[in-house]
């Protein structure tokens, strides 16, 4: 590699990967502070993986299932990339839409995730609904993207905020300022 691409691709990994989760993070934090019960619920499912696992391992944040609930959840209602693009390389018919070469197709990941038409009251901060992400279609909720170049740092990213709130939800109790 050579120094500038070293230099873009660190840069990249920073700017992609600082801002992203912790504007996740915030919206959780919202959220939880928003709906006591969900939070509760997080707090005891934290408290089972410690009671199994003695510290909040990789192994136990895998088992935080209402965890990562509330984050899709979240990441639906608040993407911390609220909208992709792609470039179409050559002139293609999608369902009888012919795209020509050259066009800028915007991905409205925001829109998507607040679709009336896709999801039942929308604007419910519901984490139930994220309980089977087979029956959730990965073109309609994108938070990372899709396709081969969605986000790599994906996995990483979950973890690191399932690992921050299982240890932020021992020790405190999320509020909303009056
Ligand atoms: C909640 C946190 C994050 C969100 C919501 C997020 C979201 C996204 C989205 C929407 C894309 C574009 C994917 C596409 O066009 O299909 C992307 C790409 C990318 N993300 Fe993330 N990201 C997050 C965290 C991270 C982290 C922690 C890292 C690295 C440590 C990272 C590194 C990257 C990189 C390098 C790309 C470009 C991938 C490529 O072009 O092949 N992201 N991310």
């Amino acid at each position: 590699m050579t120094k500038v691409e070293i230099t873009g691709n660190s840069m990249i990994m920073l700017f992609a990967g600082y801002e992203t989760t912790s504007n996740a993070m915030l919206f959780l934090a919202y959220n939880l502070a928003l709906h006591k019960d969900a939070q509760h619920h997080v707090r005891e499912e934290v408290q089972a993986a410690l009671h199994k696992h003695v510290r909040i391992t990789y192994e136990a944040a895998q088992e935080l299932k209402y965890l990562t609930q509330c984050i899709n959840e979240s990441m639906r209602l608040y993407a911390p990339i609220p909208g992709n693009s792609r470039y179409c390389e050559e002139d293609i018919t999608i369902n009888g839409i012919t795209i020509p070469r050259g066009a800028t197709i915007d991905v409205p990941v925001y829109g998507m995730g607040r679709d009336g038409d896709i999801w039942e009251d929308p604007l419910v901060f519901n984490p139930d609904r994220m309980e089977d992400m087979s029956k959730i279609d990965p073109m309609i909720y994108q938070p990372f993207g899709a396709g081969p170049r969605n986000c790599i740092g994906m996995r990483f990213a979950l973890l690191e905020i399932k690992i921050t709130f299982a240890k932020l939800l021992l020790k405190f109790d999320l509020d909303v300022c009056e």
